[in-house]
């Protein structure tokens, strides 16, 4: 689905992301995990055209894409949400779900202001493309519901229907367990597998071993903006350079100490 060749960003004297080389497999799950500041969101940011790289290539399905802009890269199917979400708590959840589709409509400020017919169109279309996204998260029944009502998880759910608003073939997860129960954690996963059921490909960057363990076909790690292994949980899990990356960040007090220790 993606491939990411030599890709890389600096920022000052600070190497954020160097020098990686890698896929992501169409109809995957993949992890991108790493001690705090490795990397993942500038990875994310990257590939979803918030940041520009300073060196390498990023090519979606054969074709390149590393020069164009987020509404572009959106535009090609990828689609993201983001660490902290990004809902508006005060309206309803379908509104939330609406403005996710408007990213796609034409209709200008100007249509909007003088309620054209192309406006009245894409307001018919934003609200049906909103209430199939709202299905796909199992949030129809909700519709009506003002979104800052909803759980934690709820609120997730949201999220992820404001991105999958946009017919993506690639959806980017940002944290998507941060905040979550367990028991809400395992509804998340449930609903991240039957995504990928219905043909969609996931790349997620998370600090949650339990759910990257328990979900991800392959795992990128990422430490200091560099590719140290990838492969299957088992593989990575057991992975040396891993283990001293993990244990170096449980060291200071980083998340990521769990997953080197608690399941290698
Ligand atoms: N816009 C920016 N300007 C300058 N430095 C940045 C910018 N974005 C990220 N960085 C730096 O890039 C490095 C990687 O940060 P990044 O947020 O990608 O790490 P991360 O792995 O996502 O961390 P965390 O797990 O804590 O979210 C850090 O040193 C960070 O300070």
């Amino acid at each position: 689905m993606l491939d990411v060749q030599g890709l890389g960003i600096r920022f000052g004297g600070n190497h954020a992301v160097r020098d990686v080389t890698a896929s992501l497999p169409a109809g995957q799950i993949t992890a991108i995990i790493g001690p705090n500041g490795a990397g993942k969101s500038t990875f994310f940011n990257l590939i979803s055209g918030f940041y520009q790289p300073t060196s390498g290539r990023i090519v979606l399905e054969g074709q390149d894409i590393t020069r164009l802009k987020t509404h572009e890269v959106v535009g090609r199917g990828v689609a993201r949400t983001f660490q902290t979400t990004t809902i508006y708590r005060e309206l309803s959840v379908l509104e939330n779900a609406m403005i996710g589709h408007r990213v796609r409509t034409k209709a200008g400020l100007l249509d909007a202001l003088l309620r054209t017919g192309r406006e009245r169109q894409d307001e018919a279309g934003s609200r049906a493309g909103g209430l199939r996204a709202l299905e796909r998260v199992g949030l129809a029944g909700q519709a009506h519901l003002s979104a800052g009502a909803l759980s934690q998880e709820g609120q997730k759910r949201v999220g992820i229907a404001m991105a999958l608003c946009s017919d993506p073939r690639l959806l980017l997860l940002d944290e998507p367990a941060a905040g979550m129960n367990p028991e809400e954690t395992v509804n998340l996963m449930a609903l991240i597998r039957e995504l990928v059921a219905g043909g969609l490909t996931v790349a997620l960057v998370e600090h949650k071993m339990s759910l990257v363990m328990g979900l991800a076909d392959r795992i990128l790690v990422l430490h200091h903006g560099q590719l140290i292994a990838q492969g299957t949980p088992e593989e990575v899990r057991t992975d040396p350079a891993v283990i001293e990356a993990y244990l170096g960040g449980h060291a200071h007090g980083g998340q990521m100490g769990q997953a080197g220790v608690s399941h290698a």
